[in-house]
């Protein structure tokens, strides 16, 4: 039943599913282009952290696409999207995959679909979290499934197949009918609650936590719920809401909206941004695909997307060293949310 599966990018959440899948029996190898992380999985294997609980899993992994062996079912693409097509191309050139399962956040999968070719792609989210702690260390810090589907909506053979093998590694695992209404639904998640991690430098219970914070959190929200009704997506369930629990149109909305967020939040309370992580590591982020990905879509709609536009170019300020994450971006969102005055960002802070 399971099918050759190639982990490409074995970091925290392509690490922790292919060490989950290996301890299920399935046949996996990992793709990583950290040689020290590489040889760690090898020997003594993974350190693996779930929620306090640490085990070693061997796990087979290769550092460059030329040692590997074989064609593969499945390519599960667990990568940042800054490395997608370094990654992806060697797989693609040698013929070494069958289906390319497209796991990264943000609005990716076109550009994936450009590297693999036309009927190569499946598309996935990951609602779970995972944070890696460095070379052959990874800790999960949330449970929940993996959802995927055909970018059409079609049912077919390889994506159930798929969600089988991935119910192995995350319980609860289903194919969706509708995966781009979950794309988007998960794109509103991170683009608010780890766009504002990001920019106010905590977890997303942080986020919630601060007046303010929740005030900008409903406003971001809203304006990605505005372009994903515009472009006509089916939003779909997330963390146990549905995205237009969090709509925040009037004051009469506020009560709602704040029991919607107590529901995300019991499941992603703890969860810090990876854009934060990367920040904190001096590394560039995934901003441009994901509050990045609602501004591109609402212009080619014709829209707007402000908040959306201001949190990329404050991240990018961010990833030059220019000013740091902090609380007070809150504020700064929130007034522009709310149509007052906020003191342009200075020339040097922005991207370009
Ligand atoms: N962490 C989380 O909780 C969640 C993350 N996601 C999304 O999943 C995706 C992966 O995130 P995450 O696992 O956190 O990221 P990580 O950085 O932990 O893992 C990515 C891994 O890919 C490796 N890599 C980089 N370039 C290549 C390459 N050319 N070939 C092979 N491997 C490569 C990285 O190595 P190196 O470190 O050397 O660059 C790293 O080990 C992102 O889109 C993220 O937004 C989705 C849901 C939850
Ligand atoms: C919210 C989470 C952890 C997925 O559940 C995520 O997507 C992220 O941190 O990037």
């Amino acid at each position: 039943m399971s099918g050759r599966i190639l982990v490409v990018g074995a970091g925290a959440i392509g690490g922790v599913t292919a060490a989950h899948l290996t301890r299920a029996g399935h046949e996996v190898v990992v793709l990583d282009a950290d040689p020290e992380h590489v040889a760690l999985l090898n020997e003594p294997g993974l350190l693996f952290d779930e929620f306090g609980s640490c085990s070693r899993v061997l796990i087979r992994a290769v550092e460059s696409a030329e040692r590997l062996t074989g064609r593969f079912d499945y390519a599960l693409v667990t990568l940042k999207s800054l490395h997608l097509k370094a990654a992806l191309t060697p797989l693609v050139e040698g013929d070494l995959v069958e289906t390319y399962v497209s796991l990264g956040n943000g609005l990716v999968q076109d550009a994936v679909e450009e590297i693999v070719g036309p009927g190569r792609l499946v598309t996935g989210i990951v609602e779970w979290g995972a944070t890696n702690l460095g070379p052959g260390h990874l800790r999960q810090t949330t449970r929940a499934p993996f959802v995927v589907g055909e970018a059409d909506g079609s049912s077919s053979r390889r994506v159930s197949r798929l969600a089988e093998i991935l119910a192995d590694a995350a319980p609860g695992t289903r194919a969706s009918p509708q995966i781009s209404g979950q794309v988007w639904s998960k794109l509103l998640l991170n683009s608010t609650f780890s766009g504002l991690g990001a920019v106010g430098g905590g977890l997303y219970a942080d986020v919630a936590a601060d007046p303010v914070g929740r005030e900008a959190a409903f406003r971001l929200w809203t304006e990605g719920y505005d372009v994903a009704t515009a472009l006509g997506v089916r939003l779909d369930e997330i963390f146990g809401i549905h995205p237009s629990q969090l709509v925040v149109r009037s004051a009469g909305d506020v009560p709602a909206a704040t029991a919607a967020l107590a529901t995300v939040m019991s499941g992603a309370a703890a969860t810090k941004a990876s854009m934060l992580q990367d920040l904190e590591r001096g590394a560039l982020t995934e901003v441009d695909v994901i509050n990045g990905g609602v501004v591109a879509t609402a212009r080619r709609l014709g829209r707007s997307a402000p908040l959306n536009a201001e949190i990329v170019t404050l991240v990018h300020a961010y990833e030059q060293g220019v000013g740091a994450p902090g609380p007070g971006a809150f504020a700064r969102l929130a007034a522009l949310g709310a149509g007052r005055p906020v003191s342009p960002i200075p020339k040097e802070h922005t991207h370009g």
